[in-house]
């Protein structure tokens, strides 16, 4: 069968279900199945992509829940306006909670997670006008007009729908402008902010998005059930989500639906079944799972999708870019204008002076090359520059505006683009959606945008001008290629299309020969030496001093933090004191 009808006769067979014969105990499980997809769809784009682990979820399913039920049988409003105000309001705390616990790293937000979804949970449960722990009953079932939405087999089309369309617009979404912005927060910002993305702001798109998915479901689980109390909404409800998400693949988008259906399959089964093994009545499938866990964890880590993605292998992108629009590109400094100074620029880290006020020029459409030998504070002068690292003191003018203290997200948008010393890239996307990522302040889509499909004509955009830069570099034939299977070479080359992509008035390169085979170096240098040709102005961190001699038209030596003397490569070459530093002979 051909890929691209799977998924149509998947939502088809679904959605058809409740008018073939199926009894009314499958289609209320399946019901509960599609209730629980559509909050694990929201922890696979918060989890598993974003990479920040939230166990709160089951709070968020309550205030759309409880939204709903409190507004309809209170006060009598339609659910569907009551819809609106459920969502409104997961956006708001989730909001609110963001911007206190997102900025936290490490385990401090799972922790915090924990804290929020138990402050929720005993909220609901403690609040007279919610009907403390009895909670609200009679809540009112959706009405289509005359018809009532009231029986499982009813309301079964509405779960599917909402569940396979809200699959369809996360799909969308992380194949997109801020899908790509989202995928790359996994592996630390540094990368992210360099090519000009607000993590912060892409952490939270993902939180409210998760929150908002899982607030629908809580809607629809309202309506379904026609009662709400607290139980469903408690923290373990919160931990079984996630583990539904991770069992069934937690970065995958049909994972969160393999995981809530084994998930929930299972259960029944066990519920029935170990009592009457074990004598005597009790949650002991909760056990059982706890030992799944662990052997997922174990020996699939990446879930179970994974299994079944083998027998639907991705095909490579439709080339269907051809003759998109250019992006929009940034004038350019005329070729000898001053275009970077670093004047005395000083890091001080506790009581190391790393950079002792270092001074230097580059003039648009020169390649200066910093060397030094290893600790001579490189990379900390190029992280200061590049606004990775704040400057203790001194300044740094770019393009005649003085950008030190900026954040490397402002830097990015002055025109520096920057690579790094170890590989920074998203291993699991290609190496064109990799390059795509340089495009990200040359683009606008947003999240919603992207999710209706509306963004492709941009796109297009994006994926021309990342195959154009990976041309540019002799690598257009690896662009459909997985970045991480690639070799450190290709890997540096990739990073450096990467940043053309941002279409830079300054390229800084940092070490980009560091662990390169011969031919690799020789493969990179031909890269350089061409760019250079094309005029482009680059700052290259390097220690290999063969390596930049051939390339560069100044040099900047370094060594314990100080400047050792600025030059040509002959001047340079010639110095005692470089010859010194370098083969550690008396000066
Ligand atoms: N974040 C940090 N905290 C404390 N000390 C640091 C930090 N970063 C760098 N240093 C120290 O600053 C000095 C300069 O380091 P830097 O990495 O800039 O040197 P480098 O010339 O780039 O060396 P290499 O070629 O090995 O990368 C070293 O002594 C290093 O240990």
């Amino acid at each position: 069968m051909r890929r691209q009808w799977i998924l149509p006769l998947f939502c088809a067979a679904m959605l058809l279900l409740p008018a073939l014969p199926v009894p009314d105990f499958w289609i209320t499980q399946l019901n509960y199945i599609g209730l629980s997809a559509i909050v694990s769809l929201g922890l696979v784009v918060l989890t598993g992509v974003a990479g920040l682990t939230s166990f709160g979820q089951a709070a968020f399913v309550g205030v759309g829940a409880y939204t709903s039920a409190y507004l309809s049988v209170t006060l009598g409003i339609s659910p569907w306006l009551t819809l609106f105000v459920g969502l409104g309001l997961s956006v708001a705390v989730a909001v609110v909670l963001g911007a206190l616990t997102l900025r936290m790293s490490g385990h401090y937000l799972p922790l915090a997670t924990i804290a929020w979804g138990l402050a929720l949970n005993y909220s609901m449960a403690n609040m007279e006008f919610l009907g403390k722990y009895d909670g609200i009953l009679g809540v009112p079932p959706l009405m289509i007009g005359d018809m009532s939405l009231g029986s499982g087999r009813a309301i079964y089309v509405l779960i599917w729908v909402v569940a396979l369309a809200s699959a369809i617009a996360v799909i969308n979404l992380l194949d997109s402008r801020p899908g790509r912005a989202i995928r790359s927060l996994k592996n630390g910002t540094t990368m992210a902010e360099a090519m000009g993305i607000s993590t912060f702001r892409y952490k939270m798109i993902a939180f409210v998005l998760a929150a908002m998915l899982a607030a629908l479901s809580g809607w629809l689980f309202a309506h379904f059930q026609r009662t709400v109390n607290p139980s469903p909404f408690s923290l373990n409800k919160g931990i079984e989500v996630l583990f539904m998400a991770v069992l069934g693949g937690i970065g995958h988008v049909w994972g969160a639906f393999l995981g809530s259906g084994v998930v929930k399959l299972l259960e029944d089964q066990l519920q029935v079944l170990l009592p009457k093994l074990l004598g005597g009545s009790g949650n002991f499938e909760t056990i059982v799972f706890g030992v799944i866990l662990v052997l997922v964890l174990k020996y699939a880590p990446d879930g179970l999708w994974t299994f079944v993605q083998r027998w639907f292998p991705k095909p490579p992108r439709v080339r269907d870019w051809e003759g998109a629009e250019a992006l929009p590109s940034r004038s350019k400094p005329a070729v000898g204008e001053p275009l970077l100074e670093a004047r005395a620029v000083r890091k001080e880290f506790g009581g190391l002076v790393a950079v002792n006020d270092v001074s230097f020029t580059i003039r648009a459409g020169d390649i200066m090359g910093l060397i030094g030998p290893n600790g001579a504070g490189k990379s900390t002068t190029f992280n200061l520059v590049s606004g990775v690292l704040s400057l203790t003191k001194g300044e740094v003018i770019f393009r005649g505006q003085n950008v030190g203290g900026m954040s490397s997200r402002e830097i990015a948008r002055k025109g520096m683009s920057r690579t790094f010393q170890h590989v920074k890239m998203i291993p699991e996307m290609t190496v064109l959606e990799n390059v795509a990522l340089g495009g990200y302040l040359r683009s606008s889509s947003g999240t919603a945008r992207a999710m209706l499909r509306l963004d492709r004509a941009e796109e297009k955009r994006l994926f021309a001008e990342a195959e154009r830069q990976l041309t540019r570099i002799g690598m257009a034939d690896k662009m459909h290629e997985l970045a991480g299977n690639l070799a450190l070479g290709p890997q540096r080359l990739m990073e450096i299309a990467r940043a053309l992509a941002t279409d830079p008035a300054l390229l800084l390169l940092d070490e980009p020969a560091a662990g390169l085979r011969l031919k690799e170096k020789q493969a990179l240098a031909e890269v350089l030496r061409q760019l250079k040709r094309e005029g482009l102005s680059i700052l290259l961190v390097e220690h290999d001093m063969d390596f930049v001699m051939g390339l560069v038209d100044h040099i900047t030596v370094m060594e314990f933090g100080t400047k050792l003397i600025s030059g040509t490569p002959a001047e340079v070459q010639a110095s005692p004191v470089v010859r010194a530093a370098y083969l550690g002979t008396e000066h």
